[in-house]
Order: C-alpha cells, then sequence, then structure tokens
C-alpha cells in the first residue's frame, strides 16, 4: 500500500508522527510526504489536502492521511477532488467503517481535536481495513460515483 500525508502548519506534527508510523509498518511500501515539513511554512490546508487528493486521484498513491486543526479543511479540500473519499474519523468505529462502507481512501485528523496516540493507533488499524466490491455497501458507494461522473466536470 502507498500512502501519501499532508497537513498544514496546525498539523505538521501529528502528520510526522502517523508519517513515521507508516514508514515503519511493512504493509506500507511507501509514504510519500508533501508537506508541510514545519510550522514555519504557511501554505493554507486546502493546498495540502488538495495536492494529496489528486496524488491519489492520478494513482500515485493508495491512501491518504491529512491532517489540520480540526480534519474538517483537509476533508472538505480532498472530498473535492474527484473519485477521492475523505473523512474525518477520530475513532476506531468510524475509521474502520469510512473504509468497509464507504471505501474512503482518506482518513483526516484534527491536530486540535485528537493527540498523537489514538491517532497512530486507528491510522495502524485503518491500514488493515478493506473495501469488499461485493458487499451490500458496494451499490451505495457507486451511487456516489455516477452522480460525481454525471455533474462533477474533470
Ligand atoms: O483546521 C483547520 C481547517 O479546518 C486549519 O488548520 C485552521 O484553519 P483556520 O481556523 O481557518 O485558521
Amino acid at each position: 500500500m502507498r500512502v501519501v500525508v499532508a497537513a498544514d502548519n496546525a498539523g505538521v506534527e501529528l502528520k510526522n508522527a502517523v508519517r513515521d508510523l507508516l514508514r515503519d509498518d511493512e504493509r506500507v511500501s511507501e509514504v510519500t510526504d508533501l508537506g508541510v515539513a514545519d510550522a514555519e511554512d504557511d501554505r493554507a490546508y486546502p493546498v495540502l489536502g488538495l495536492a494529496a487528493a489528486e496524488t491519489i486521484a492520478r494513482g500515485e498513491a493508495d491512501r491518504g492521511v491529512l491532517v489540520c486543526g480540526t480534519g474538517i479543511g483537509v476533508a472538505i479540500s480532498a472530498n473535492k477532488v474527484p473519485g477521492v473519499r475523505a473523512t474525518v474519523a477520530h475513532d476506531s468505529y468510524s475509521a474502520e467503517r469510512s473504509v468497509k462502507s464507504n471505501n474512503c481512501q482518506v482518513i483526516t485528523f484534527g491536530a486540535r481535536v485528537i493527540g498523537p496516540e489514538l491517532a497512530k493507533k486507528i491510522v495502524a488499524e485503518w491500514i488493515g481495513h478493506t473495501f469488499d466490491p461485493d458487499s451490500a455497501s458496494a451499490g451505495k458507494v457507486a451511487h456516489i460515483t455516477e452522480y460525481e461522473q454525471a455533474h462533477v466536470a474533470c
């Protein structure tokens, strides 16, 4: 699995902690860090969220972990990229269902909301979840995709 990570300066420390965890995980073949590298970089959350989501849309990464102050801004941004499904998930069950029910490729965290140890635990679990295209959830996700393909200019 190839994972892209990104954060604004509110989320950089948590992003770095998750990135290092992923780099040590044998289930992850590649971790791409799009920044920011430090809190001095004040690029706004949409810049990072959109860049990471576009990486997934281009097929250059399978999953993404995005961090901002709340996790909300990067989730909204990532969801604007056609084909990408992103959500904030600050608990284990939501993180699991974001993959199994919604086929989300992207999980987001708010560094001002969740601590690093819980976020890392959720990410370690989340990496192990997969979407079943034969599940009852698949048709529901397909409905969203069909809407997107009919209405969103690419
Ligand atoms: O949390 C954020 C966006 O959802 C971001 O880190 C801070 O945004 P701001 O409150 O607009 O500065």
